[in-house]
């Protein structure tokens, strides 16, 4: 592919910001509607499953007019997006720093098409580690795999970080209504808390460890797994107790291997997967334990149902391309810094925090693919928490702050606790679709002035309070909805995401799969880990650092 010119070069980003600068600002989705009594009709798209019922996307409560979007769907094009598309479809080299093909979309092919890197099918591999986990997967539920006492294992500790915790956490989380009777837990912090309320709910003779790290090197991981199987040679008194109670997820079988778990309990997985894009592998597997393998390749196969509209719908009807794009129009024209996930499902309650790994650490970038420093915005601030919550918590901010604040809300028309009669989700619902609505409409002086007045508040109280129950509205939001949340669907949810990040990256040109942003941290943290050692005062470092270390050790 000939290389881009920076996005603010483009010929159509250009007429967009012309666009924009002459129009941007009387663009009212509100009179929009009033216009346009087939708006929805025209921004909106369902997406028929084979089982799972359609998934709606409505994106016509957004600033966009026939125009905007015809302008936007030109630099999609201009931007070369599907070809792109089918680079990273086709196994090349696309994340170029790492001189790494992007091949999470293999994890979860579910045809016999054969799926080729550097010229050899992946799918053998692919279906091997399947196999190898869903015969793990069978042996645990089923009580045959048993821990060194000869018990059946009823408790799983997942411990990773980032792309090894983060998706494992928020599927076994979103899918509990399936989960088939393991209790999982997830640890991941290196704050010594995190493992150690954990180990203090589970017995060594039911538990099973699972140390998922795709390097097998992250400290963090590392130390963790290292205390848990000091942990469980302490309670056992048994050495070999490992090679019942720990299994390893990683491409890194060496280092597998020097930790002590045996290579026939690791599965493994292949540097064309990246971390924030690896629930789909092995890293997986405490999603199958919960879950159960079946429910385990659902999650795949909505991934794939979605992966195949991504890849054979053009991009006016192409769900994450359009995502992409309003993410665009108000990024890089309206200047938004942050977007919201808002899962109107609690079971979804990790949902925002998935995507802020995987939307951050891929589009948080400042350098082009054609190594430019970019003169425009890149990734959003991504973050959100389920509804109704974030009602009682920033949507006061997200109706009447200062700041433009694009939001995704997500419901499932269906919930799976229908309880008292199903009143709860009702209410639920009814609050998922004013959101909307308010923040669409808004309410004008007018509006407020009469509710007022019919409150009986009038006069000088009235002048001082309206200005206050004013919602000027016209903040944009799109609508997601399910029939239910399913493995199916919910792997469908996740892949429609994790390709709007890579179309988001493609109009950027910015590389979505590298993360050299994570390193210098850790670096430092290496320099200052033996200034902890002891008590000494330190000067090595600015006198902020020395300061706050010199504190710290004064309080040992
Ligand atoms: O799976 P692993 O190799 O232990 O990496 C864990 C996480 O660490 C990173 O911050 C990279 O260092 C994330 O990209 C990654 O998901």
């Amino acid at each position: 592919m000939s290389a881009l010119p920076l996005l603010t070069s483009d010929p159509v980003y250009q007429q967009i910001k012309e666009y924009h600068s002459k129009h941007g600002a009387d663009i009212n989705i509100k009179q929009l509607f009033e216009k346009d009594s087939c708006r929805f009709a025209k921004y909106s798209l369902r997406l028929q499953t084979p089982n799972d019922g359609d998934i709606l996307l409505d994106y016509s409560k957004n600033r966009i007019t026939e125009e905007v979007w015809g302008l936007l769907l030109k630099l999609a094009e201009s931007r070369k997006v599907l070809e792109a598309r089918d680079a990273m479809f086709a196994g090349e080299k696309i994340n170029i720093t790492e001189d790494r093909a992007v091949l999470h979309t293999a994890l979860r092919n579910r045809s016999n098409n054969p799926i080729l890197f550097e010229g050899k099918d992946v799918m053998p591999e692919v279906r091997a580690v399947l196999d190898h986990m869903k015969d793990f997967t069978n042996q645990v539920l089923s009580g045959q795999w048993k821990g060194c006492t000869g018990k059946k294992i009823t408790d799983v500790v997942n411990i990773g970080i980032g792309g090894s915790d983060l998706g494992p956490l928020m599927v076994t989380e979103a899918l509990k209504p399936y989960c088939k009777g393991l209790n999982t837990y997830f640890v991941s912090n290196i704050d010594g808390t995190h493992l150690a309320e954990v180990l203090k709910k589970v017995s060594y003779e039911t538990t099973l460890f699972i140390v998922a790290s795709k390097t097998f090197t992250t400290q963090e991981t590392i130390t963790n797994a290292t205390s848990a199987k000091r942990w469980l040679i302490e309670h056992s008194q048994n050495e070999n107790a490992v090679a019942k109670h720990f299994v390893a997820l990683s491409t890194n079988a060496e280092k597998v291997s020097a930790f002590g778990i045996d290579l026939q309990n690791m599965f493994g997985f292949w540097d064309w997967v990246g971390g924030r894009y690896s629930l789909w592998s092995a890293i997986g597997l405490s999603i199958s334990l919960s879950i159960g393998f079946d429910n385990f390749e659902q999650l795949l196969e909505g991934a794939f149902f979605m992966d195949e509209h991504f890849k054979t719908a053009p991009l006016a009807k192409n769900t994450p391309v359009i995502l992409a794009l309003l993410g665009i129009w108000y990024s890089n024209f309206y200047n938004a810094e942050t977007h919201a996930l808002l899962p109107y499902d609690q079971y979804l309650h990790r949902f925002a925090a998935y995507f802020q790994q995987g939307d951050m650490e891929s589009n948080g970038k400042f350098v082009t693919k054609g190594s430019q420093e970019v003169d425009f915005s890149t990734g959003p601030i991504v973050w959100g928490e389920p509804g109704t919550n974030g009602q009682h918590a920033f949507y006061q901010l997200i109706h009447q702050g200062t700041r433009l604040i694009p939001c995704d809300f997500i419901a499932p028309a269906v919930s799976h606790n229908p309880i008292a009669g199903g009143a709860h989700h009702k209410i639920l619902l009814a609050n998922f679709l004013a959101q909307t609505e308010a923040l669409m409409a808004g309410k004008s002086p007018e509006q407020a002035k009469a509710e007022l007045e019919k409150a009986g508040v009038t006069g000088a109280k009235l002048d001082k309070l309206l200005p206050h129950k004013v919602f000027k509205g016209n903040r944009p939001t799109n609508s997601i909805v399910v029939k239910r949340v399913t493995p199916f669907t919910l792997g469908a949810l996740i892949a429609l995401y994790e390709h709007k990040i890579f179309t988001q990256g493609i109009i950027w040109n910015i590389n979505s799969f590298d993360q050299w942003g994570v390193e210098l941290g850790k670096q430092l943290a290496k320099a200052i880990e033996p200034e902890l050692v002891n008590t000494d005062p330190v000067s090595s470092h600015d006198g902020s650092t020395n300061g706050l270390i010199n504190f710290i050790k004064s309080n040992w």
